[in-house]
């Protein structure tokens, strides 16, 4: 079947089933029963490594002697176990690795925002990433966590007269990334079924993912998902770190990506309601579709601030690239007030000093960030912004917002202080776009999260959720129910919500990994640092050049500024299970 993807699947009133309703009614869903399109399936079905061209239904290429090339790089007693090294091929560059006397040869660079691969991490069987902690298995490239959506291609690596010889295809060389081999839907529907065998809502990374994995792993019935915006999915980290980007810079999948691997787009569908007895979602304009299994993957919305004068105009939550660029452009030599001191505020701030005239921050705390990075971090981190312009004023609220023609001109303080202001960005947090769940009998907590299992299973069958909108037991902190808003997150909870609906069990496992970047300088963070009562640091705070230890008995997080790849090399300990003692890092 094909379908425009601007256009909606209409009509969804004249409900027209072209799918039998037997199989409609099965309520397991696999691969069909049919035939895998992967002929090299591993146990855990995930394919194995070949190009995108290897796509289902369409011909392998053949690759000539030509589109090779092959290369001495080193020899054997160059490298040690464990060891890894950047060779160069003559016509591109490949990560060369030694663990337990074999060698293995991948691309170097990180398919997500292109880290050298060699300055991260290498530990049984992967590398991980020392930027933002993405996982690749070295014997197939795949990628293991996340963030990011390709894998590596790999190379030959063989061994003569004791030197290593790398053989490589030149494209795979040139793209150093691989996407997944994809299924293709077979299902026989026509563009105006409103039935989807799985149906997601939420079109961020947890709901792409979610998606993707499917057809990865052989899922080859029909996929909708839908989108309350009018953008395919995007980087959403990205509009706080560099608002100008455009909409077609951000895309995480060309159009034609989701064509060729029949995943349909919803856009500008946004769901009010959902009939879990009738297995049955309808649209704010009315309209309806059934599902068999369903993946709520609606993410978060910006909390609203409470303060007089909300009509008054050029005051932002950032969301959408719109919000990005609309900032971006209104800031030039004007006054910008950023309220709350959350990530995104503060990302907003940093990223606005070189265009606007003046940068203030208002933050309810003494200081930005002391409950996730502690008081010490927080300071440092408040030193650099006030060297780069920004002014600060802590211990303060927002009461309103004056306008001059409808256009902000000034932020008014609770404690009297009026600030000259063109433009205001509100980052005060969020909260989880769940509403329109009320009544429908899928639990959610007090906060409004929706409460997962770890199979990213809700309390009704056949119903899952992912991403920033739910709970779930995170085993890193003994099961514990968690909310992790973070990039990393959605994409493994969207590919777990995924093999669990082809029947796949399969429980989270993860070591949480955040980032955020300020005046060029990014903090990473790994594992999960509620409840610390104690910090311990290392290296420079004024150079900013540190390692923080978040402790309870032991360590339950760590973040750095410049101190690479210690993050990733502390996730890769919290990840084997063992636990690093205070005393350990005393
Ligand atoms: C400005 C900004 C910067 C960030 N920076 C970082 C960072 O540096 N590092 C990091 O780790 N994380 C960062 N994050 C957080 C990260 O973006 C989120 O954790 C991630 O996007 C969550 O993914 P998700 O799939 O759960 O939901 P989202 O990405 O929020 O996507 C939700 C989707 O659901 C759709 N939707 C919502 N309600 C409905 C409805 N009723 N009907 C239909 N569709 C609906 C939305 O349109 C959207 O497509 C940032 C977030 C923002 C906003
Ligand atoms: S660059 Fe590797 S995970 Fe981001």
């Amino acid at each position: 079947f094909k379908h425009t993807f601007s256009e909606p699947l209409v009509p969804y009133g004249v409900v027209e089933l072209t799918l039998l309703e037997k199989e409609k009614e099965a309520d397991v869903i696999s691969p069909n029963g049919k035939a895998s399109p992967f002929s090299d399936c591993r146990p855990n079905g995930t394919p194995g490594h070949c190009s995108d061209e290897d796509v289902s239904g369409i011909l392998r290429p053949i690759h000539k002697p030509r589109d090779y090339v092959e290369a001495s790089v080193c020899h054997v007693k160059d490298l040690e176990n464990g060891q890894m090294r950047e060779v160069d091929l003559g016509c591109g560059r490949a990560l060369l690795l030694k663990e337990h006397g074999e060698f293995s040869a991948i691309a170097h660079k990180c398919p997500h925002y292109g880290a050298p691969l060699v300055k991260g991490v290498l530990s049984k069987g992967h590398v991980r990433c020392p930027w933002h902690g993405a996982c690749f298995s070295i014997a197939s490239g795949d990628i293991e966590d996340f963030p990011g959506l390709d894998s590596l291609p790999t190379f030959q690596v063989r061994v003569e007269k004791d030197k290593v010889i790398i053989r490589a295809n030149k494209q795979a060389l040139q793209s150093q990334k691989r996407t997944k081999l994809m299924s293709k839907c077979s299902a026989v529907i026509n563009s105006s079924t409103s039935f989807s065998h799985v149906l997601i809502i939420g079109a961020g990374p947890a709901g792409l993912v979610c998606a993707e994995t499917l057809r990865q792993e052989g899922f080859t019935d029909r996929i909708v998902m839908c989108t309350m915006e009018k953008h395919h999915p995007y980087d959403r980290p990205k509009l706080s770190k560099s608002l100008e980007s455009t909409v077609e810079q951000l895309r995480l999948r060309s159009a034609e990506f989701f064509q060729n691997h029949d995943i349909e787009l919803l856009t500008e569908k946004e769901v009010a309601s959902v009939d879990v007895r009738t297995k049955t979602i309808t649209f704010q304009d009315g309209l309806k579709m059934e599902y068999r299994k369903l993946l709520i993957a609606t993410g978060s919305r910006p909390k609203p601030l409470n303060y007089k004068g909300k009509d008054v105009e050029n005051v932002f939550y950032l969301r959408t690239p719109e919000d990005a660029n609309n900032i971006a452009r209104l800031v030039s030599n004007k006054n910008a007030v950023i309220v709350g001191t959350s990530f995104i505020g503060m990302e907003v701030a940093a990223a606005l000093t070189d265009k606007a005239h003046s940068v203030s921050v208002i933050g309810v705390e003494g200081v930005p960030f002391r409950k996730a990075l502690g008081e010490k971090v927080g300071k440092a981190i408040m030193k650099m912004f006030e060297a780069n312009r920004v002014k600060f004023y802590m211990l303060n609220e927002v009461s309103e917002m004056r306008g001059h023609h409808g256009q902000l001109k000034e932020v008014v303080l609770k404690s009297g202080k009026v600030l000259r202001a063109d433009v205001c960005v509100i980052g005060a947090g969020s909260s989880p776009a769940t509403s329109f769940l009320k009544q429908s009998g899928i639990h959610t907590d007090s906060k409004g999260f929706i409460t997962v299992s770890k199979t990213m299973q809700t309390n009704v069958d056949g119903i899952f959720a992912a991403g920033d909108a739910v709970t779930f037991p995170l085993p890193l902190r003994g099961n514990k129910k968690v909310n992790i808003p973070h990039w990393q997150m959605a994409h493994l909870h969207g590919r777990v919500a995924a093999l669990n609906m082809m029947g796949r069990v399969t429980e989270i496992k993860t070591v949480p990994y955040f980032w955020t970047a300020m005046f060029g300088k990014s903090i990473r963070y790994a594992g999960h640092g509620e409840g610390f009562d104690d910090v311990i640091i290392q290296g420079d705070l004024d150079e900013l050049k540190f390692v923080a230890f978040y402790t309870n008995e032991e360590v339950v997080a760590v973040a750095s500024m410049n101190y690479d790849p210690i993050v990733s090399r502390v996730a890769e300990v919290f990840g084997s299970g063992k636990t690093i003692k205070k005393r350990d890092v005393e």
